[in-house]
């Protein structure tokens, strides 16, 4: 994995997708060959999720599939609904100007923040920072608008959180997350590492969630989840398989996620060495990515916490995606060129995006010369809020392709596709199957795993 091309720039700017009115209809490109399983054949998947389609924007180019509009919950009482605005503004916060020197981190084990944060709710959002873009440069000496968002943008701390009476209105925070701060660093003297190192909670606490969706909703999701799951060869090398992940095989990652997530090498907020932070929480299993050095390691160097290990059943799901993909390309028309080569996962890195969260066009190439020569391909799980996912052979977001991901897809690329430029435009708000989130309490966002052999 590589990210140092554009995980910092965002990805975003210009007007978003507009939004297709109704499902079903497809705008394939012309590799794209479409092929539906029938679910009573595969009793690993299930869901049929929903989103929104959207188009391109600019000369960006969409594949449309099976995409159908979303409609709001229904029956919430306004004040829950209200609730739950607030908790997931608190994630995806608007940027603002800098407003760095608002933020100082307190060392040493008091753990004291000091921004203007005067919320007394179990959800602080301290945010503000600088969102502007300059240009960098990249490894190859190229240069690169770069995003730099912020210091604090999209940073949240979830969990337990006294509100202290100081007229100062200093923030202690007493959560779980402390508990696993500065985990093994022998350094809690660098209170702005430890920031770093507070673990994110992807769900949210029972107590937002008494939201119940109509039943006629509940029962649209559950025809979709009967319908089969279809594959698609996106173009050579890159294929998606919509509704490959059921929903119980997604509520079972989601809490699989948030118990590893809470424990050590779970979420946290990655950031770049100058300060400027991802627009995303991040978990390693099985090895460590580093963003500031875009190099795998045994041990995440903030905290030193070891990365838990990739879930056995999460491997399952990998492996039948791979094989599920090459019986595909091999009944296509274009075997040699569609190929996709097995993969042992050793590496999983689980990204969950708020509603404001995005990355930039990118390349995954820190894995080994060996992996990514070969074309062992990279597998996405899509879980919760669709996504604008953007590929394409530049770093141009106007050239970039989009194809809506939805939860419960799975996207691999490898073979022709091992290098393809990627990133994820925007998150689509209200997006998520009602009932996924009702079984999980799942934030409002994205949660995406993917999965690569070192
Ligand atoms: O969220 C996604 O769909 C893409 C994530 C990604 O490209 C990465 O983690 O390298
Ligand atoms: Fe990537």
């Amino acid at each position: 994995m590589n990210h140092d091309e554009g995980w910092r720039s965002g990805g975003r700017g210009g007007p978003r997708g507009r939004s297709q009115a109704s499902g079903q209809r497809v705008n394939r490109q012309k590799s794209e060959r479409p092929v539906t399983v029938d679910r009573s054949l595969d009793e690993s998947s299930g869901n049929r999720s929903r989103g929104r389609g959207s188009r391109g924007r600019g000369r960006c180019r969409t594949v449309q599939v099976y995409v159908e509009k979303s409609s709001r919950v229904a029956n919430v009482g306004k004040s829950a609904q209200e609730e739950v605005k607030s908790q997931e503004d608190g994630l995806g916060s608007t940027k603002q100007p800098d407003q760095g020197a608002s933020f100082k981190c307190y060392g040493d084990n008091d753990d004291l923040l000091q921004p203007s944060a005067s919320s007394s709710s179990n959800n602080i959002n301290l945010s503000g920072g600088l969102s502007v873009s300059r240009e960098c440069e990249d490894k190859n000496g190229g240069r690169v608008s770069c995003d730099i968002v912020n210091r604090m943008e999209d940073v949240s701390f979830s969990g337990l959180v006294s509100v202290s009476s100081t007229s100062d209105k200093k923030v202690k925070l007493s959560s779980v997350e402390d508990r696993h701060s500065a985990h093994k660093s022998g350094d809690v003297g660098n209170a702005c590492n430890e920031r770093i190192s507070r673990l994110f909670d992807i769900c949210l606490e029972k107590k937002w969630f008494c939201l119940k969706s109509s039943s006629l909703e509940l029962n649209k999701e559950k025809r979709r989840a009967t319908k089969g799951y279809a594959s698609i060869v996106i173009r050579p090398g890159m294929v998606l398989l919509k509704n490959f992940l059921s929903i119980n095989d997604q509520v079972m990652i989601v809490n699989k996620c948030r118990e590893l997530g809470l424990g050590e090498g779970g979420f946290y907020q990655p950031g770049y060495g100058d300060g400027a932070l991802l627009h995303l929480k991040m978990m390693c299993l099985g090895r460590n990515w580093d963003p500031q050095t875009s190099r795998y390691g045994d041990t995440r160097p903030h905290d030193g916490s070891i990365p838990p290990k990739i879930p056995f059943e999460f491997n399952q799901f990998v492996q039948k995606a791979i094989q599920d993909s090459q019986s595909l390309v091999a009944t296509s028309s274009k075997k040699g060129e569609d190929e996709i080569p097995c993969m042992s996962p050793d590496i999983c890195i689980a990204n969950f995006y708020t509603s404001t969260g995005r990355l930039g066009l990118h390349r995954d190439k820190d894995e080994s010369a060996k992996s990514i020569q070969k074309g062992l391909p990279v597998v996405s799980f899509s879980i919760g809020n669709s996504a604008e996912f953007l590929y394409g052979d530049q770093r141009d977001d106007d050239k970039a392709d989009m194809v809506v991901l939805q939860s419960g897809d799975v996207l691999l690329f490898g073979g022709k596709s091992r290098n393809v430029f990627h990133g994820v435009r925007s998150i689509l708000k209200d997006t998520a199957p009602k009932v996924l989130v009702q079984e999980t309490n799942l934030r409002p966002g994205r949660l995406n795993l993917t999965f690569r052999q070192y």
